[in-house]
């Protein structure tokens, strides 16, 4: 398997190091022939290349078989004529990884914050607000002023019917429950197209219990009652802050595994940003872009048919088990260690 792995800024190295370890260590004992290469992205790109991230890199990652994304100071990025763009965008973008899937659950050892759960947002990653755009008339004439700013929430059937069926898909391998989060009481015209679809995907999966929640009251009832949710299933800018929301209620944001899939690639990434408080103080938690890595490691073992692949994933997210439990973690979630002795935690328990 042929990986191409970008560190990006912040915390970004320092995570990438401790998930490349974790990798190697895995490779190690499932027999994987892991080849990384790893390239510049973000800051360390705009300085060296003019760009945060390049059409060369974008047709190395196609030629690879994954990519593993570190976190990006994106909020730097003001200009894309400058080079500033947002790799994330960028990738899920232009490789249409259309299902962002990010799980979430409580682990024994992390302190708990409201009960034990175990559950995935799966959100849409390619429209929703994520158009946004200046509005321009046929002409080239610009509808707005320095005063009026307009964005456009693009919602299209296409992708409301493919993450609807990636959400029955995935719970039917779980629990089987699907939870639609939508804002259809205002939003009627896009919410109301994406909760109409997610209903109709309902009927060809007659064993799979649904129900709806309005994102602002969802807030709610996820911190409520998390353990009765299963997959939940949103657009983009919902399920963006929503997964962050649940990440920080199982122990962390350095907890959340995050994955972008499409039909022909898929991208590991942290749910979770460069967060510059924290950076360069080996104290950041390697844990969500590990998760992340191994979730990218199963969706390549079930689409090849290589189990070791699929085999090397459960062990590494057995491993995180095993070592959260026994306090080998960072102090975010209540251990004494660093980001580098962290993954070493996590590597000896992949290695036995
Ligand atoms: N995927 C991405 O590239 C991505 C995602 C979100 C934000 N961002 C960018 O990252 C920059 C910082 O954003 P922010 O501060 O709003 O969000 P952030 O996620 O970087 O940090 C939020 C809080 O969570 C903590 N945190 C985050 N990851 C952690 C980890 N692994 N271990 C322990 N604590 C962790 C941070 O210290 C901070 O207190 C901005 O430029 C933003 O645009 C990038
Ligand atoms: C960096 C940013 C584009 C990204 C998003 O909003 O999708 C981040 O918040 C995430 O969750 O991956």
């Amino acid at each position: 398997m042929k990986l191409v792995l970008l560190p990006g800024d912040g915390i970004g190295p320092e995570i990438s190091a401790a998930t490349r370890r974790v990798l190697d260590t895995a490779a190690e004992r499932f027999g994987l022939s892991l080849v990384i290469e790893e390239e510049l992205m973000g800051h360390v790109s705009l300085a060296r290349h003019g760009a945060t991230i390049t059409e060369d890199v974008l047709d190395k990652v196609r030629e690879a078989d994954g990519l593993i994304l570190g976190p990006a100071a994106t909020f730097d990025f003001k200009d894309e004529s400058r080079g500033e763009i947002n790799p994330s965008m960028f990738f899920r973008k232009r490789l249409d990884l259309f299902a962002n899937i990010r799980p979430s659950r409580t682990y024994e050892g992390v302190p708990d914050r409201v009960g034990p759960f175990d559950l995935v947002v799966v959100r849409e990653n390619t429209e929703g607000f994520y158009t946004d755009r200046n509005m321009e008339s046929g002409n080239g004439e610009i509808l707005v002023t320095a005063d009026v700013a307009i964005a456009i929430r693009r919602i299209t059937r296409l992708c409301c019917e493919r993450i609807a069926k990636t959400a029955f898909e995935l719970a039917s391998a779980r629990r089987g429950k699907v939870t639609f989060v939508h804002k259809a009481n205002v939003l009627k015209t896009t919410d109301g197209m994406f909760l109409d679809i997610c209903r109709d995907m309902a009927k060809s999966y007659p064993d799979i219990l649904t129900e709806d929640f309005l994102v602002d009251a969802m807030m709610a009832h996820v911190v409520r009652a998390p353990a009765r949710f299963d997959v939940i299933v949103t657009t983009n800018m919902y399920g963006d802050i929503l997964s962050d929301l649940t990440a920080e209620l199982s122990g962390s944001l350095g907890l959340g595994g995050s994955i972008n899939a499409g039909a022909h690639y898929a991208m590991a990434q942290a749910s979770h940003g460069s967060a510059p408080d924290i950076a360069g103080k080996d104290i950041a938690n390697p844990i969500s872009l590990i998760l992340s890595t191994a979730q990218l490691l199963a969706w390549y073992g079930h689409r090849k048919n290589e189990q070791a692949y699929v085999d090397a994933s459960s062990a590494i997210e057995k491993a995180v088990s095993e070592a959260v439990r026994r306090g080998e973690a960072t102090q975010d979630i209540g251990g004494k260690l660093g980001t580098a002795a962290a993954g070493e935690a996590v590597c000896r328990w992949v290695a036995l």
